[in-house]
């Protein structure tokens, strides 16, 4: 495959390789034009496509007004995302399928756990944590929260690393915050959110990567789905080529969360085959893969239900999503 992030060769096992990164962004734009017109999903094969998309989402509800009420209810479409009609469809039992986790504020945290513990499904609680969404409290406080949603039952933690660091070149401190992150959240699942969008640059995208799998994430992940700019196609490439660099070198697969603005069946297919092509077929399972969404399991619904029925529903034909 091309190289798009170019490290020197007398790489050291530190913080050295990050000064040494720099990424080609006319060589990504024609990584992604080339992917994106040679390999497509077959339509026969969309179906299985998109059942494992609804395996790999952190379904998710980030709002203001989030309560035990709708927490339950995600929870419920969490654990049963599609009627028994596409499950049928798809040749599954009904309570084959979930998601791969639901994603909640630390204040909602043990409303999901009890919902989830209700419905008798063994979903992981994926909690933001660090200031969600923008990180801009005192990194005791941001470590508290972390630790708050742990002993609430949180398996995975989401955090947000501190922009500032990233955008004044302060890798080394955004690397010891991110340990003492790591730290806090113990046995729990670390997903470093990057946000992206206030990156600038894809060279600093694939720097704070770097920075963040060195600190032990256990996924990174684009976005807070709050920047203004979301989850992109060049700057999940840029992420793919940072994890397998890391992987290659270290012998670590870190996995990839891209977040925010992804409502389509269309583009979770492009994002899978992105996953395929660059970082191969695990990276196709909920293992290593998730996609933060709040709406787009709605439309992989509707989608499926346009193959069995040959009408596209309304969204409001399939409220619970
Ligand atoms: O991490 C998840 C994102 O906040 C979801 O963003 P979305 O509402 O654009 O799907």
């Amino acid at each position: 495959y091309p190289r798009l992030v170019v490290i020197d060769d007398d790489y050291l096992q530190d913080l050295g390789w990050i000064n040494k990164v720099r990424v080609d962004d006319k060589a990504v734009k024609r990584r992604l034009e080339d992917l994106l017109s040679s390999r497509s999903v077959s339509s026969g094969n969309q179906s299985s496509w998109l059942a494992r998309a609804v395996q790999c989402i952190d379904l998710t509800t980030l709002a203001g007004d989030d309560c035990p009420s709708n927490v339950f209810r995600l929870c419920s479409k969490a654990s049963f995302p599609l009627s028994n009609e596409l499950t049928d469809s798809l040749g599954l039992h009904h309570n084959q399928l979930t998601t791969g986790a639901v994603c909640v504020y630390p204040a909602r945290v043990a409303d999901a756990c009890k919902g989830l513990n209700l419905l008798n499904t063994n979903l992981p609680v994926a909690s933001v944590a660090t200031g969600f969404p923008t990180g801009q409290t005192d990194l005791k406080l941001r470590l508290q929260e972390i630790k708050y949603a742990v002993q609430n039952g949180a398996k995975e933690i989401d955090i947000v690393i501190n922009r500032e660091l990233a955008l004044t070149g302060k890798w080394r401190d955004l690397y010891d915050e991110l340990v003492a992150m790591r730290s806090a959240c113990g046995d729990s699942h670390m997903k470093s959110i990057l946000a992206v969008g206030e990156l600038i640059t894809l060279t600093n995208v694939n720097k704070a990567s770097v920075v963040a799998m060195m600190a032990g994430s256990d996924f990174i992940k684009t976005s807070t789905g709050k920047e203004t700019v979301n989850a992109t196609l060049p700057i999940g490439l840029v992420m793919c080529r940072a994890i397998k660099e890391y992987n290659r070198k270290t012998g670590h697969k870190v996995g990839f969360k891209p977040a925010g603005g992804i409502r389509t069946s269309k583009d979770v297919l492009q994002w899978m085959i992105l996953m395929k092509e660059e970082l191969g077929d695990e990276y196709l399972t909920n293992v290593y893969f998730r996609i933060g969404a709040s709406a787009l399991l709605n439309d992989i619904e509707r989608n499926l239900a346009n193959r069995i029925s040959l009408e596209y529903s309304t969204a409001e034909e399939m409220p619970l999503a």
